[in-house]
């Protein structure tokens, strides 16, 4: 029997007893039951607990949230101060908390708690929603106006801009400035007059395309610089391609003629020494000295100077623009920035003064006032941080007929970072399959009756063909060249000046040619590529409807594309584009040249490519027969000796 007994666990407390009597049994049982009874007492109050802990936990969070929105919300008078826009709660803030009067400290103890995951408790809170906090400088712009057409301040009135400025603008035709002229340039010139006493702060500009940026920071600066009888370069201006630099180049030199300022342009269009001799003078006494006051540049080659150039100064610079400031800050072109802010705070050897605290020194060492300009400037605190703005001042456009107009001070913060175009831009978009693209563009050709019209595709290749294609579809009627960054210097130039003088109807290009490129009377843009984005977008629209002049931007779209060309729009608050329908119908008689045209173009397009490979071959041979001539030249001369 005793191989079955089985020793069962009975409990600490229990004593064997005898099988038979009952009285134990009873006793057994109502001890357990007891036992059980105390087990379950002491469930319920580790259950209480937990709840209260809960509780606790909660009311401290909603602590913690009223005191974040009191440390979001940003002071006065804090405008070179940039606070994340997505604040997330400090964590140091929990520390700081637990430092409060004696009735907070004990509610916001279950922050103990965090990091512990409570068993049973119901995990699911609601997640603050993090708002958007923008600087005080970004949240409270100056507003510019996108109404070219009731200008209201007239040159002859701007008193403060010199009269020799005046009158050239009058020569040129300008007798009202434009909305961010009239802002911008007396707040400049008032700054620049202040320059004397306080540091000048820093400017950002965002305004439509075409809508005259360039006089806005040129007619200051030069306005600034008259007064200086010693050369030295005291004004940078950057911007982001040669095509524009030569442009912002030649603002600069008709405005300053009949002034002793003198302007070079460097971008690499000319051979190195040649820039250099325009920079740097050989003096006998001074050594090397500047011959310029102002220097138009793109990045890539003012590093190239900064490294290489013996004499070239920018320590004496008053002003540093940056044009089309979004793309420069962009580019990584030799690390730009670095290399200029090294070159500015190096001191020069043997210099004392800068450990001389006066205000002739501070006036000396004093960073330069940076201009920031763009139709499409970032008004993202991190990427302008890196500029390291001094108390910034913030000049931007927002889109007429929105509800912000009539109330600006209400939205502020959601209007702030949307891109405007200019009030006389149209814009239309075209849906088509792939294979009809062509044959779209060239209906809308026929029917609009376009001159003077650009057409963006997405790259060189595709810029070609959709030229050879639209030249043997409008049979010379209509003349078609292609502009790419293949074609440099002047002969790209050229092409630019023939569109501008009217012997071109239609330029294909690349966003190549989307920046700030003022062409005058563009009638028309067409995105045949769809853009990536919106400021791809903005920028090709922007080649029309330039100066108060009217036009329309056409993109053409495949089916797939068109939700997110929407999502485009929206960013930038424009949802009354309109499609533009071409029945198929209308198509049907132009199929049969289609066809035709795309036969011609395969040919075309063989012929260049066998072109091509006989040109490659015929080099590959010639630096062969090079190669080989060499050998035996030299095998030749070695046998002679
Ligand atoms: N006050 C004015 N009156 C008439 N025309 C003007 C005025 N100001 C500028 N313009 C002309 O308007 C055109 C566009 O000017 P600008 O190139 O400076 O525009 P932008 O704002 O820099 O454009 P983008 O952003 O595309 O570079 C130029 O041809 C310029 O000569």
């Amino acid at each position: 029997m005793e191989l079955f007994v089985v020793n069962r666990h009975e409990g600490d407390q229990l004593q064997e007893v005898p099988e038979n009597d009952e009285q134990s049994k009873l006793d057994k049982v109502l001890k357990k039951i007891e036992k059980n009874k105390k087990l379950r007492l002491k469930q319920k109050e580790k259950q209480s607990e937990i709840q209260s802990a809960k509780q606790k936990t909660i009311e401290a969070r909603k602590i913690r949230r009223e005191i974040k929105a009191s440390i979001i919300s940003v002071p006065e008078n804090t405008n070179n101060e940039f606070i994340d826009k997505t604040v997330e709660e400090p964590i140091q803030n929990e520390s700081i908390n637990t430092e409060k009067p004696s009735n907070k400290k004990r509610r916001l103890d279950p922050a103990l708690l965090e990091g512990f995951t409570v068993l049973g408790a119901d995990n699911v809170s609601n997640k603050t929603k993090v708002k958007r906090v923008l600087p005080n400088w970004l949240s409270n712009p100056s507003i510019i106006s996108v109404n070219l057409q009731n200008l209201e301040t007239k040159v002859s009135d701007l008193k403060q801009l010199d009269k020799g400025l005046r009158k050239l603008l009058k020569a040129n035709g300008v007798k009202y400035l434009f909305p961010v002229q009239a802002q911008v340039i007396p707040w400049l010139l008032q700054s620049i007059h202040d320059s004397q006493v306080i540091f000048p702060r820093d400017v950002c500009v965002s305004a439509p395309t075409g809508s005259g940026k360039t006089l806005a920071f040129a007619l200051p600066v030069i306005q600034a610089l008259k007064k200086h009888t010693v050369k030295k370069i005291r004004a940078l201006v950057i911007l982001p391609t040669q095509d524009l630099a030569l442009q912002v180049f030649k603002t600069f030199k008709m405005y300053t003629q009949n002034t002793s300022i003198d302007v070079c342009l460097i971008t690499g269009s000319n051979s190195f020494a040649v820039e250099q001799s325009q920079l740097i003078t050989e003096n006998k006494v001074f050594g090397p000295i500047s011959r310029i006051d102002i220097l138009v540049c793109t990045a890539g080659r003012l590093v190239d100077h900064l490294k290489l150039t013996n004499g070239f100064s920018l320590k004496n610079l008053e002003f540093l623009v940056i044009d089309e400031a979004d793309r420069v800050l962009e580019s990584v072109q030799n690390d730009w920035l670095y290399h200029l802010e090294k070159h500015i705070h190096l001191e020069e050897p043997g210099s004392q003064d800068v450990h001389v605290l006066n205000l002739q020194t501070l006036q000396k060492h004093r960073p330069p006032q940076k201009l920031l300009f763009s139709a499409t400037l970032s008004q993202d605190p991190e990427k302008l941080q890196k500029l390291s703005l001094f108390q910034p001042k913030l000049f931007t456009s927002i889109m007429e007929n929105q509800e912000e107009t009539n109330n600006i001070e209400k939205p502020r913060e959601s209007f702030i970072g949307k891109y405007t175009t200019p009030s006389e831009l149209s814009e239309k978009y075209i849906v088509t399959s792939v294979e009809l693209k062509p044959l779209f563009l060239y209906k809308f050709i026929k029917m609009e009756k376009l001159t003077r019209s650009i057409v963006f595709t997405h790259s060189l290749e595709s810029a070609h063909r959709l030229t050879l294609l639209l030249r043997t579809l409008l049979e010379d009627k209509v003349k078609v060249e292609e502009v790419s960054s293949n074609l440099q210097g002047k002969s790209r130039n050229q092409l630019i000046s023939k569109f501008t003088g009217g012997e071109i109807d239609l330029l294909v290009c690349t966003d190549s040619l989307a920046r700030g490129i003022d062409l005058p009377n563009v009638q028309c843009v067409i995105s045949y590529s769809a853009p990536k984005h919106l400021k791809t977008y903005i920028h090709r629209a922007g080649r029309t409807a330039r100066a108060g002049e009217q036009g329309l931007a056409v993109t053409l779209l495949n089916k797939t594309q068109l939700s997110k060309f929407k999502g485009l729009l929206e960013q930038a608050n424009k949802t009354n584009v309109e499609e533009l329908i071409i029945p198929e119908d209308d198509l049907e008689p132009l199929e049969e040249k289609y066809r035709g045209s795309l036969v011609e173009l395969k040919k075309i397009v063989e012929k260049e490519e066998k072109l091509n490979l006989e040109r490659t071959l015929v080099a590959k041979g010639n630096k062969k027969t090079r190669k080989k001539r060499k050998r035996q030249d030299s095998v030749g001369t070695g046998s002679n000796t």
